[in-house]
């Protein structure tokens, strides 16, 4: 491993570094299913027929000739019924029309639909051998047309774009039958800490309950990955290599918390100084200054997060998302910035980056407030737990005072 402890790195030439060592998993074409929410597309996928298929009624009612019922009230001899599903193509003749229900394919003879509202059907049911058409239809009159949504070919989703419900559900509509995405990363999540105990266990003095595995799993989970291993190691160095070993040979990535600082008992970093594709650095941001990682000999990505608890979240906001979307083939690695008031100062990090964990608050324009003590940050999991976000303060600002503009992420709704 390389050694930097001397020269603080930026945020951003630790993240550029990390995403130098990884690339996007695998492609696999499979059949599109409800599975493949979450899932990244690896091509980009056009219509396949014409979104809607053909010119279909909007509305229950009768399916006309507009010209028809240009002097209405008109009484339109009813010819038959067009239900959604249907393929019957009636041609009507003047003076003539056809029941038709939402979504029904229009007749090609016919232009426009008239609500049943709107006839004398609206008392009498359905069940007429004639209607009365009480109102003028235009032509197109609650028609959707062939195509107006999408024409046939038209792109639907792009390659890097994350199969979202609303985007996955486009692609069935549009007639994608087959999907090629990225396969998901594998990844363990390797807790270290002497001092750590379940929740809910008895704790006795110099214990604490353990928490990050919550919060790693958690993490993961809010990028469409679910963990596929979490384990537990105490501060032991054979040990911690043998489960890194382990681990290396059957994940894409290792995720750990604990053990980077320059402590005696920080084994997570005395353990990566035998890998030469890890890097030790510390990096000029607070929290989630002290950073271990790269690719381990195994070949799975190491990411050794602090054990801080809001060191190790900001760590995988910055760093750990953005190398894990690489890896998944989004095209967007980060999330937006976004721009809100501060509804109160606060002090900052100085000559660091700030990451401060944020409330927001709506009004007219969005504001934030710290959701914990803006020079406590690192431990103070208990503050954090209501977090929405984070303000990014830059480097050389002193104070932030109530009213300035920050720019913020948004984590959570
Ligand atoms: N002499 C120095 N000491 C420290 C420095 C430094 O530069 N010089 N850096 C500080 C900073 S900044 C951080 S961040 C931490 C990094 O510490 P480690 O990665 O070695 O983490 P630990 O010492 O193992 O734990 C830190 C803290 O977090 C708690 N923790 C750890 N794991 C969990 C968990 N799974 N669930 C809940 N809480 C956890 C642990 O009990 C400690 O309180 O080092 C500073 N020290
Ligand atoms: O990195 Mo430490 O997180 O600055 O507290």
């Amino acid at each position: 491993m390389k050694h930097q402890r001397d020269e603080a790195i930026s945020v951003d030439e630790h993240l550029a570094r990390l995403l130098d060592l990884v690339h996007p998993l695998t492609v696999k074409t499979v059949p599109i299913s409800p599975a493949l929410h979450g899932a990244v597309l690896a091509s980009d996928v056009f219509a396949g027929h014409a979104m809607p298929l053909w010119d279909n009624s909007a509305m229950d009612g009768f399916a006309v000739r507009s010209a028809d019922t240009a002097n209405a009230p008109a009484t339109l001899e009813v010819i038959g019924e067009v239900p959604a599903g249907s393929s019957w193509d009636p041609e009507l003749l003047a003076g003539q029309c056809v029941k038709i229900m939402t979504g029904a394919p229009l007749p090609s003879t016919a232009d426009a639909v008239v609500r049943i509202e709107d006839t004398s059907a609206a008392t009498t049911g359905w069940d007429v051998s004639t209607v009365q058409v009480n109102l003028p239809v235009p032509a197109g009159k609650d028609v959707r047309a062939a195509g107006e949504d999408r024409t046939a070919g038209e792109l639907i989703a792009r390659t890097g774009e994350e199969l979202t419900a609303a985007r996955l559900s486009a692609l069935a509509a549009a007639g994608a039958s087959e999907l090629s995405v990225r396969t998901s990363p594998r990844v363990a999540v390797l807790i270290t800490g002497a001092e750590l105990r379940s929740p809910g266990e008895e704790l006795a003095r110099g214990q604490i309950p353990e928490s990050n595995s919550f919060l790693m799993s958690g993490l993961l989970a809010e990028s469409g990955i679910t963990a596929a291993t979490i384990a537990h190691c105490v501060d032991d160095e054979h040990l911690v290599r043998a489960k890194l070993a382990e681990l290396s040979a059957t994940h894409d990535a290792i995720l750990s918390t604990g053990g980077v600082g320059p402590g005696d008992y920080d084994v997570m970093r005395k353990v990566l100084a035998d890998q030469p594709r890890v890097y030790a650095t510390r990096v000029r941001v607070r929290p989630g200054q002290p950073q271990c990682a790269g690719r381990l000999i195994g070949g799975a990505m190491i990411f050794a997060l602090p054990g801080n608890p809001v060191s190790a979240a900001v760590s995988f906001e910055l760093f750990v998302r953005p190398a894990l979307r690489a890896m998944q083939g989004h095209g967007q690695l980060q999330r937006p910035r976004l721009q809100a008031v501060a509804a109160v100062g606060w002090s900052t990090a100085g000559n660091r980056l700030q990451v401060l964990p944020i409330v927001f608050e709506h009004g007219q324009s969005l504001r934030c407030a710290p959701a914990v003590a803006a020079g406590r940050i690192s431990h103070s999991v208990g503050g954090f737990g209501a977090a929405q976000g984070y303000a990014l303060i830059p480097d050389g600002i002193q104070q932030v005072h109530p009213g300035d503009t920050v720019e913020v992420l948004r984590t959570a709704p």
